[in-house]
């Protein structure tokens, strides 16, 4: 019968938690390893030299979804609340109402797009929370254009 005997307790379950944090940011696409007639050709619009910004709907959301085995005696995979707090520190302080290609060290020589954004935010957070734990790392960098990364 479901709920019962061994598939009540929750000791063996894997619990999926997200969290969703919205920030913005501006910057160009341009690569370094291009020339500039290369990066127009590429980037089209997005390589305009004065650059663009994003999130002024509420968009560049992020989520950050946690997979892990669910604690019997907390009934968490994680307290959403340390996560909150992993996020502030090592995402939005760097990130949020910045110019990643100026302000962000790390996008001084990868270009700032949605994947390569979704990839610093991968790095930065696995340094901060216990092994295996994260899953995926979603962006929504406009209603339409959506990036998932995780970690392979
Ligand atoms: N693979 C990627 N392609 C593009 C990226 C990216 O990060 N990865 N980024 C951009 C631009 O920075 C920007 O996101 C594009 O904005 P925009 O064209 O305005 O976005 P939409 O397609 O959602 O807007 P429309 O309303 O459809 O015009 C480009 N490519
Ligand atoms: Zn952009």
């Amino acid at each position: 019968m479901a709920g019962s005997s061994a598939q009540s307790s929750t000791a063996e379950r894997i619990g999926y938690i997200s969290r969703i944090e919205s920030f913005s940011t501006c910057h160009r696409l341009h690569s370094i390893h291009l020339s500039d007639e290369e990066n127009k050709e590429v980037y089209g619009k997005c390589n305009n030299p004065n650059g663009h910004g994003h999130n002024y709907k509420g968009l560049n959301k992020c989520v950050f979804c946690i997979c892990f085995q669910i604690d019997a005696k907390t009934g968490m995979v994680m307290n959403l609340t340390d996560l909150k707090k992993c996020i502030e520190e090592v995402i939005m302080i760097p990130l949020d109402h910045k110019n990643l290609d100026k302000d962000v060290p790390y996008f001084t020589t990868v270009v700032s797009t949605t994947e390569n954004v979704a990839v610093y935010i991968w790095d930065n957070m696995v340094k901060v929370l216990p092994p295996g734990l994260l899953y995926e790392i979603k962006i929504h960098e406009t209603d339409k254009n959506v990036v998932v990364y995780r970690g392979e």
